[in-house]
């Protein structure tokens, strides 16, 4: 095992291999995500960054390789403990929010946590306070097809969040959004995340929006090419 194993990041993968028939969509990952750290995967398309996405966030199983939560080994999870797994510890963040349209704003954003077990007036009260520090305060009784697509966003932000989630993964979170809208929600998600004490992880096409976060890692055929420090 690799000496810096233990303790090296809140999520770590090693070797992951991910095959659909002869292709690799991974051909042998390794990657530490530090607690609290923001980290942007960039590559073209095809290259294998929403297989790493899924593979990490456990709905993927890899074909081989290792990944670790903490101290805990979650690759040879069952797929009901996987799926505990990414209710408790993790938040997704989608290119559509995937809000469930006859809900309220804050009924979407209670969700996980009633899901998870909360009581309905703690949920709701966790849901407000996460919307309004998403600066969505007076929204809360919004149904997403009231809301306009960035703040839909925001919405999905908030729920990905208010559970305090270990990691967040979120795949092209900006990628129906105008540039200006993108950037503000982008930050948005960033410091609600910093708020939370959550890791984060974005796939994104967009190379700009990349370079403003403090890593990215660059995905090419299935491997990691770079994972420099651009800030
Ligand atoms: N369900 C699947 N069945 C077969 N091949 C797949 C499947 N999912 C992904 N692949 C293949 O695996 C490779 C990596 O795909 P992946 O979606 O991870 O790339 P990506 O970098 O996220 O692409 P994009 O930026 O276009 O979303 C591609 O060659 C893709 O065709």
């Amino acid at each position: 095992m690799n000496p810096q194993w233990n303790g090296r990041g809140v999520l770590s993968g090693r070797g992951l291999v991910k095959r659909y028939g002869e292709q690799y969509a991974l051909a042998g990952v390794d990657i530490d995500i530090e607690a609290g750290e923001a980290v942007a995967i960039v590559g073209p398309s095809g290259s294998g960054k929403s297989s790493l996405l899924h593979v990490l966030a456990g709905i993927l199983r890899p074909d081989s390789g290792e990944i670790h939560l903490g101290d805990e080994r979650i690759d040879q999870f069952s797929e009901k403990r996987r799926s505990e797994l990414r209710r408790r510890e993790f938040g997704f963040v989608f290119q559509q929010g995937m809000l469930v349209a006859e809900l309220t704003a804050e009924e979407n954003v209670a969700l996980p946590m009633l899901l998870g077990g909360a009581g309905r007036k703690q949920a709701l009260t966790a849901a407000r306070e996460w919307l309004a520090r998403l600066g969505l305060g007076g929204r809360e009784g919004s149904r997403p097809g009231e809301l306009s697509g960035g703040q839909a966003q925001r919405v999905a932000i908030a729920r990905a969040l208010t559970h305090r989630p270990k990691v967040i993964f979120a795949d092209e979170p900006t990628g129906a959004l105008d540039s200006r809208t993108g950037k503000d929600t982008m930050n948005a998600l960033l410091d609600a995340a910093t708020e939370a004490g959550s890791s984060v992880l974005i796939v994104t096409h967009d190379r700009e929006l990349a370079a403003s976060l403090p890593r990215a890692v660059t995905i090419r055929d299935g491997r990691i090419t770079t994972g420099v420090t651009v800030g």
